[in-house]
């Protein structure tokens, strides 16, 4: 990432500029044939000023030469006989014809402009989703990375109106061709003095921009804290301990705080730029007053017509108008450029965990099962080892419990298992070939896990357990035996609409759910992907006592023959697991069935009698 400051100057700013071609292929490849569509029309559009100011000229040297005349009609019925304004007419017909066409070149340019935009959002988004998708978890779980997706996810949307400014200011740069050839025909040293009154301003507007968007840049982790804020402070997910524990003031305050120093930042910004911008454009307006003083002047010494002066004025003025949007779009277009270095950050980073060229493929069935070989790993910016040294063996068919205190790499395992994180040093086996040769999709087809974080996706019943194996979402059937196995089908028929009924609150119409029906429906999920191998990281942490001991009788029919991997703090589930391997520090510290690791004393019994104490 570049130093926070480096966006400011100048160089960068030009240089940011490289950033609009691919910016511009994206919108050539969201729809072609409307990026087409939309140049035609503002090419059209641009040469009508011009045009129309040209006739406007000629409609009045003609005038002008018509009152010259004499005789000439006293009335307009003598004109239309006389058949002496039969070119006026004409040049006024011509000046109508063009203001229709411009208004309706303008409206379509507008319908174009939309659907373009529209179309860009929509292949912005797919390709920021597909993009994330290919990331691996560890980028997740990066705040640099989070910063990095921030802005991009902001680009989506705020870049779409640089389409149409940048077709606009190409409109705009062939009208003001146009109307420079008119004046530089006329005299050379206008359109010089216009330019000179101009560049100012267009640098004192390069600078500003700069100085905003350096600001921004370096705010990116502060307004995503601010932003987290004003979420947690008015959330359905955060209503009820906001208000139980009273935080309302406590996250106001401190959004205040952040959002005052954004406010006292932009004040200052924006004060100096209205101080600068006033004198930089007063300079311009007196530029604009002394060639309109040259263009009257010649007209009174005979150098021009009435015509002339009329399209002269007229072209001055537009130009003026004109040449200042362009500068100021044009350094506006540059600071948005640099926006767009965000979003291409984004698309340049690359997964780590990649399929190697030719994977081998997963066995099926799994005949030997997972062997960790001493296993280190520890995540990105962590300081610690969260595993160290860990090896065993999950042999195929077998029923695994990991068990183990808070923080001591149970989740970890399973994350290094399905290869959401590759180990940082030791190795990680399938049928004896190190899981590095698999490619990761593959791998985790046949794998079927519930975090206990797992998703709550506010979608219908039937897709939060579809989720599982989403290629079959239409198989009722399959869902509602996942379901039955997982004691789900019972929350399901207490919903109104059944299957097809939305829950959780995020949308009208959701039905919300208690934590043990979530976690009935998460487990559902697990069935439903029958895959080769189950993990279930806490899956009953927010079960009732009953619906526990059903669960885990199920989960013991179904898992027979399966590979089966279950962390739980509870020794009633734990203890019909095949093996249970004991967890400190990272490392297995002891392993066997129940029975023998109560009889070896050590810390599974200490757990375990501390939890029976409590049921006494
Ligand atoms: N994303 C992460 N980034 C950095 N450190 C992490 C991350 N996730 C876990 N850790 C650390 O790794 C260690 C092991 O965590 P892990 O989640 O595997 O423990 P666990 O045994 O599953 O705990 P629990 O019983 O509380 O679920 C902990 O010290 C934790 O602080």
């Amino acid at each position: 990432m570049a130093d926070p400051a480096a966006p400011a100057s100048y160089a960068a700013r030009w240089a940011a500029l490289k950033n609009l071609p691919p910016f511009l292929r994206m919108v050539w490849a969201a729809s072609p044939g409307l990026t087409l569509a939309m140049i035609g029309l503002r090419l059209a559009r641009a040469v009508i000023p011009v045009t129309m100011l040209w006739i406007g000229k000629l409609i009045i040297d003609e005038v002008v030469r018509l009152i010259a005349l004499a005789p000439r009609p006293e009335t307009l019925a003598g004109w239309w006989q006389s058949g002496l304004a039969g070119d006026l007419l004409l040049l006024i017909a011509a000046e109508l014809g063009l203001a229709l066409a411009s208004d309706l070149l303008g409206r379509l340019v507008t319908y174009a402009d939309s659907l373009l935009q529209e179309k860009l959002v929509i292949s912005l988004s797919i390709r920021l989703m597909d993009h994330a998708a290919d990331l691996d978890l560890a980028s997740f779980e990066d705040a640099g990375f989070q910063d990095r997706l921030d802005r991009a996810r902001r680009q989506t949307m705020g870049r779409i109106p640089l389409v149409n400014q940048i077709m606009q200011q190409m409109q705009d740069a062939v009208t003001v061709a146009s109307f420079g050839a008119g004046l530089i025909a006329y005299n050379p040293w206008l359109v010089l003095l216009l330019l000179a009154a101009l560049i100012p301003a267009f640098l004192g507007e390069i600078h500003f921009n700069a100085l905003t968007y350096a600001m921004n840049w370096r705010r990116a982790p502060e307004r995503r804290e601010r932003d987290y804020l004003r979420m947690i402070g008015a959330t359905s997910d955060s209503a009820k301990e906001v208000k139980i524990f009273g935080l309302n003031r406590f996250l106001r305050d401190r959004y205040l705080e952040l959002a005052q120093r954004f406010y006292a930042e932009n004040r200052a910004i924006l004060g100096r730029q209205l101080a600068v911008m006033a004198l930089l454009t007063g300079l311009g307006t007196l530029c604009y007053y002394g060639a309109y003083l040259w263009i009257i002047g010649r007209t009174l010494t005979g150098g021009l017509s009435l015509g002339d002066l009329t399209f002269l004025s007229g072209s001055f003025l537009r130009l003026r108008g004109l040449i200042e949007g362009l500068l100021s779009s044009f350094s506006s277009m540059a600071s948005q450029a640099l926006y767009l270095d965000d979003l291409y950050a984004f698309f340049r980073e690359t997964p780590r965990i990649a399929a190697p060229a030719r994977p081998r493929p997963v066995p099926d069935p799994i005949r030997q099962g997972f062997t960790f070989e001493d296993v280190g790993f520890h995540y990105p910016e962590a300081g610690r080892w969260a595993v160290r040294g860990l090896s065993f063996h999950l042999a195929a068919g077998e029923t695994v419990a990991l068990v183990g205190e808070n923080g001591a790499g149970k989740t970890t395992i399973v994350k290094l298992l399905c290869r959401l994180y590759e180990p940082t040093e030791g190795r990680i086996l399938l049928d004896g070939h190190d899981l590095r040769e698999f490619d990761p999709e593959r791998l985790r087809e046949a794998v079927g896990v519930i975090f206990q974080d797992f998703v709550r996706y506010a979608m219908s019943a039937s897709d939060n357990i579809a989720a599982g194996r989403i290629s079959a979402r239409e198989d009722r059937d399959r869902i509602v035996t996942a379901a039955g196995r997982a004691l789900a089908d019972q929350v399901i028929a207490r919903l109104p609409g059944g299957y097809d009924q939305m829950v959780g609150k995020r949308f009208a119409r959701g039905v919300e759910l208690s934590g043990g029906e979530w976690q009935k429906l998460a487990i559902a999920r697990a069935y439903m992907r029958e895959a080769q191998v189950l993990v279930l990281d806490e899956p009953t942490a927010a079960l009732d006592a009953r619906a526990e001991f059903e669960v885990f009788q199920r989960f013991k029919d179904l898992s027979a023959g399966r590979t089966a991997l279950l962390i739980s703090h509870r020794f009633s589930s734990v203890r019909m697991a095949d093996r249970i391997l004991v967890l400190a520090d990272g490392r297995v510290e002891a392993q066997g069935s129940h029975d023998a690791l109560i009889a070896q004393g050590g810390r599974y019994r200490e757990l375990f009698e501390l939890q029976a104490q409590g049921y006494r």
